[in-house]
């Protein structure tokens, strides 16, 4: 081919960009200004909506053009059609945009017009004659990659470039995430544009796409019901922070932000643990038993409560004792969530004392007098708001610390090693200990408690039970307090503000979703109880070691909506010969996976070295990769070993300031924090160890093989 031609074509397509471009700015201009005298006004009526729309579209570009910089631009896409070739061709942008004469210059990708875009092959062109796509880095086209679809067609169209998705797949990584907009696969834009009733399941083996399909996916349903899905909200939900900073970009580069993003110990309002259990002791705080403990747990009396109220009424000692306390107790919690109670404690407690008046001199006065007298006593209130507080979900977890409450609740559930692992995680009640801060598998039992509690009422000033009100409403101070005291020990999260009928999404995204375990299930599922799902995951990198327990979870988190499945088939990630090595690992300790083929071939095959001083292998090992690769490079080590070898990263001049920032090019992680990840190079130290670490380490090991883009280096010990 011609490079006269390319060069050519890159002129004429960088044309069009230019136009493309002013008439952004010019429509920016407008939108701004439009603002600026809406805002003088002092009113918005309907052009106020349009100035909000134009002034969405102009933040949306500016974001994009930040953001996304080095990789596909604003215009990426373009179509030649056979029906229309005499017709302008149609570009296809991140957004929408039309010229003044209201003519479309750019369809947003997730248009209907743009969807042959992606859906049109060699054997069914669907019209397509030839599909561009146009490699851009900011406002500058740098070149054409085209498909000649339809050969049979009469054109002289030019056809220029070696294949648009196999530049994009060897490019060096960094560490984020980025949109596949204008290479997205067919197979992929099927699960994309799937009808938005009940669950679109995407399943495929590794580096097929799951995660970054499930996000386009996300910013379509947008697009498409905006108004339903910005009011409800679209939660993303990922296995961990750093995978959550790695995905976080590619939704704003696509010009949507209205997405909640969190990470398993973010996903409970106000709540924000990072802390990953030891796998004996998740494997128990996610077990589907902890359900049946808690909701035991919630029926409890408080612990230190009062035991016993008595009062003298004219010739009456009347007394609430043990016995009666916890009937009244059961009778309390047979009316309903336990903090909504709270309105209903005092006169409850009042009827049983009424019921024990015996004497002349007090049945001269009439109930109404009884009652009276007794919400005017402070001594009662003092003991109703003692005996029956609003209760906060961590303060209640917390009791849990007492072994023998813990036995007592979990008697038939949970076998004697459970009961064990589960008081060593939370620590002694000895005074001067602190509570271990949340971890990531404790957010879901506090999540589960907060539904069994339920909110507290909404205090309603100026109501007819407005002292016992105020008496639970100053309970509620203490409860802050005394949740501080009990569980938290460093504050790593805040105690949580939000109500539980606040909590439901319009949409909800589940990343990796083999890994969650029942107790995420539930937590999750309590979240997009009327929401569309989109659900991504591959079963044989599940480091959940029960998976038929899992997946009844599941299915009760979804109830009865309807799953449609898509499977991707296609490794986009690794070079072939590390998918290769992967692939056979797999199949060596008998995972069963979903093997899916690698496109893109290197020649460089992983390196399986055995050596005699592990830190100066790594050293070596490490430079080598970083000298030679442009992107970025994992070093991944068994959890034990994660703070030796960081030191010796540090100790080392030429990395020292490298691996520390979210930014840094190097990176030393352990086996579990790989999940979703991608780098160009990976050193994996002791690979044996990773394995050894917990009952599911060899998927965690399959995890960390499927990671590299070009190179892999594995080190043992001899
Ligand atoms: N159509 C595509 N065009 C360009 N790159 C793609 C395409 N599809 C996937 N990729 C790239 O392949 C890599 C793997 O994608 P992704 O992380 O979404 O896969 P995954 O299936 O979620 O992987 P895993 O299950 O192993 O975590 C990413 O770098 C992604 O950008």
């Amino acid at each position: 081919m011609n490079s006269d031609v390319a060069a050519r074509e890159v002129a004429r397509e960088q044309a069009y960009v230019d136009t493309v471009y002013a008439q952004m700015e010019k429509a920016a201009a407008s939108a701004q200004q439009l603002a600026q005298e809406g805002l003088e006004r002092g009113r918005i009526g309907n052009e106020g909506g349009l100035v909000e729309r134009d002034a969405m579209v102009f933040q949306a570009a500016r974001r994009m053009a930040t953001l996304d910089a080095a990789h596909e631009g604003l215009v990426f896409g373009r179509l030649d059609l056979r029906t229309e070739l005499d017709a302008p061709p149609r570009y296809i942008g991140r957004i929408g945009l039309r010229d003044d004469a209201y003519d479309t210059l750019l369809i947003d990708w997730r248009a209907p017009a743009a969807a042959v875009f992606y859906q049109a092959t060699q054997h069914d062109p669907q019209g397509v004659v030839r599909r561009r796509i146009l490699r851009s880095k900011g406002v500058k086209v740098l070149g054409v990659e085209d498909d000649l679809l339809d050969a049979e067609a009469e054109t002289d169209l030019p056809i220029v470039g070696e294949g648009a998705l196999l530049a994009q797949l060897s490019r060096a990584r960094d560490r984020s995430m980025h949109s596949i907009v204008a290479t997205i696969q067919a197979e992929q834009d099927k699960a994309i544009r799937a009808p938005q009733k009940g669950v679109v399941s995407i399943s495929g083996g590794p580096g097929t796409g799951k995660t970054v399909v499930a996000l386009h996916r996300a910013a379509y349903l947008l697009y498409g019901d905006r108004r339903r899905y910005e009011r409800g909200g679209v939660l993303v939900v990922g296995p961990s922070g750093v995978f959550m900073r790695y995905i976080e970009r590619v939704l704003p580069s696509l010009g949507e932000t209205a997405v909640a993003l969190r990470s398993l110990g973010e996903v409970v309002d106000g709540l924000r643990a990072t802390r990953r259990e030891e796998p004996s002791v998740a494997e128990v705080k996610g077990s589907a038993a902890m359900a049946e403990v808690l909701r035991r747990l919630a029926r409890q009396a408080v612990p230190d409560a009062p035991t016993e109220f008595r009062v003298f009424y004219r010739d009456d000692n009347l007394v609430l004792g043990r016995r009666e306390l916890a009937q009244i107790r059961r009778q309390l919690l047979g009316m309903g969530h336990r903090n909504r109670s709270t309105t209903k404690v005092a006169s409850t407690l009042i009827d049983a004392l009424w019921r024990r008046v015996r004497s002349e001199r007090a049945r001269e006065r009439t109930k109404e007098d009884f009652v009276e007298e007794m919400r005017g006593r402070d001594d009662f209130l003092a003991f109703a708001s003692a005996w029956w507080p609003v209760l906060d979900a961590p303060t209640v977890l917390g009791w849990l610390r007492d072994p023998e409450l813990l036995a007592r609740v979990g008697e038939g559930v949970l076998d004697d090693e459970a009961v064990r692992v589960l008081s060593k995680s939370w620590g002694s009640t000895d005074p001067g200990v602190e509570a271990p801060a949340l971890s990531v598998d404790d957010v879901p039992l506090v999540d589960e408690l907060r539904y069994l509690l339920g909110d507290p009422p909404i205090v309603n000033t100026g109501s007819v039970d407005d002292e016992w009100l105020s008496a639970a409403d100053s309970s509620l101070v203490e409860v802050t307090t005394a949740s501080e005291r009990e569980y938290a020990g460093h504050r790593s999260w805040t105690p949580p503000t939000n109500r539980v009928e606040d909590d439901g999404f319009a949409h909800v995204l589940v990343d990796e979703a083999q890994d969650l375990t029942p107790m995420q299930w539930r937590m999750v599922g309590r979240r997009g109880r009327t929401a569309t799902w989109t659900i991504v995951g591959d079963a044989a990198q599940s480091s959940w070691p029960v998976p038929e327990e899992a997946r009844r979870a599941r299915a009760e988190a979804l109830g009865d909506k309807q799953v449609h499945d898509f499977h991707l088939s296609t490794n986009y990630r690794n070079s072939s010969e590390i998918y290769d090595f992967a692939a056979a690992y797999a199949e060596r300790v008998g995972l069963d996976a979903d093997l899916p083929d690698a496109v893109r071939s290197t020649g460089v095959p992983p390196l399986e070295l055995a050596v005699d001083d592990l830190e100066t292998a790594v050293h070596e090992q490490l430079a080598d990769l970083a000298g030679s690769l442009e992107g970025t490079v994992g070093v991944v080590v068994p959890a034990a070993r994660l703070g030796e070898v960081r030191r010796w990263l540090a100790s080392w001049p030429e990395f020292a300031g490298e691996s520390g920032s979210p930014d840094s090019r190097i990176v030393v992680l352990p086996g579990l924090d790989t999940k979703g990840l991608e780098f160009d190079g990976i050193v994996v130290v002791q690979p044996q160890e990773i394995e050894d670490e917990a009952s599911t380490g060899r998927a965690t090991l399959y995890v960390v093989y499927t990671r590299a883009t070009q190179r892999m280096v594995t080190l043992t010990a001899r």
